[in-house]
């Protein structure tokens, strides 16, 4: 179609790139797609059939599950067991990673982790939502069952991450280590289109997004950082403007195209943070690193952490390179001040 690229186009011309390339990564992506398609439009149609609120259970992170949260989960998974690429997956949603138990899936070469619905509290209020996922090669040998080592691996061995947002346009966005591109979805034909190519995220910018109801449970350094935005200094664009949608991977998808930075720190209460490391950081990390950003714990590069348990939380810095430098520096700054206290 003249001067349209398509998702599959796209990943076939990519992978023509690779001489050695088999096509299993290829095919992940496009199931990915395919799932993503289905989500979309439970998505879009949840007020009008009995998919919106809770589904009644407690997942393994505590919360309340709500139905989308499910569906999504089971059509993600569907996706991922029928290729045979894939020897395992992980999922925010359950408790214990999967393992393939089937001739063709045991020698599938990667596992999946991935967050089937991400911004869950905004499903009822329809308002952006997304998926996000992120791709491994295995460690274990093939022809064995995957294992929670496979899972357990750090965020700098991904091969390839991604999100999918559920937003005013439907739209996937993904990397495999050569920069970031983003495709929409277009209802008429059903196709994810190439709409932002080799995405870059600015240096700076005058955004920035926290949930500022735990400002007062953080460390000093983060306090310091969000007054520094909100001080008056017009030869510097200050105040910036809050923004806060609730759902990272809408929040982040803002900081990818306008710059900005997004702070999900621990607190008194959450001593760990709030997001999940390996379906939630790891994959976005890897995307903002492509785009020129940076993503770390507010002191370490989230990449770089190895992962100890399916579950575990991390404070999350992630956005515009000199605004995630700038909050890190004054989180050591004062850091320093209460120890020489
Ligand atoms: O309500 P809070 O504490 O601000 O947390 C919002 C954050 O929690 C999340 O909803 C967590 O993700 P899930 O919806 O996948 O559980 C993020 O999308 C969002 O950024
Ligand atoms: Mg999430
Ligand atoms: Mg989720």
């Amino acid at each position: 179609m003249q001067g349209v690229t398509t998702l599959h186009e796209f990943i076939l011309e990519r992978q023509a790139e690779f001489p050695f390339a088999t096509g299993e990564l290829s095919r992940i992506l496009n199931d990915i797609s395919l799932a993503a398609k289905i989500v979309n439009r439970e998505v879009n149609r949840a007020g009008l059939v009995d998919i919106l609120g809770a589904q009644g259970n407690v997942n393994v992170q505590g919360e309340q599950q709500q139905k989308l949260d499910v569906i999504a989960d089971e059509r993600f998974i569907q996706a991922f067991k029928t290729g045979g690429e894939i020897c395992g997956i992980a999922s925010e949603e359950n408790d214990d990673f999967v393992a393939f138990d089937n001739e063709i899936s045991r020698n599938g070469k990667y596992v999946v982790l991935f967050d089937p619905l991400d911004g869950s509290s905004n499903i009822d209020v329809n308002v952006s939502i997304g998926t996000i996922f992120s791709i491994y090669r295995r460690t274990s040998p093939a022809g064995e069952l995957a294992t929670l080592e496979d899972m357990l691996q750090k965020g700098t061995e991904q091969v390839a991450s991604g999100y999918v947002l559920y937003g005013s346009s439907t739209m996937l966005v993904y990397s495999t280590g050569c920069g970031v591109n983003g495709f929409t979805l277009d209802p008429s034909i059903g196709e994810f289109c190439l709409s932002h190519p080799d995405m870059k995220m600015p240096e700076t910018s005058r955004l920035y997004s926290m949930n500022e109801g735990n400002l007062l449970i953080c460390e000093e350094g983060i306090r310091q950082y969000i007054n520094f935005c909100q001080q008056v200094d017009p030869p510097t664009g200050r105040p910036y403007s809050g923004r806060y949608i609730g759902s990272l991977v809408a929040d982040f998808h803002r900081s990818l195209i306008k710059g900005g930075i997004y702070i999900y720190p621990d607190t008194t209460l959450n001593p760990e943070g709030k997001l999940r490391l390996i379906y939630e950081c790891n994959p976005l990390a890897f995307i903002a690193e492509q785009a020129g950003g940076l993503a770390t714990t507010g002191r370490k590069r989230i990449l770089d952490i190895q992962p100890e348990r399916l579950h575990q939380r991390t404070p999350l810095f992630i956005g515009s390179k000199k605004m995630v430098e700038q909050v890190m520096g004054l989180i050591e700054e004062y850091a320093n001040k209460k120890i020489d206290a």
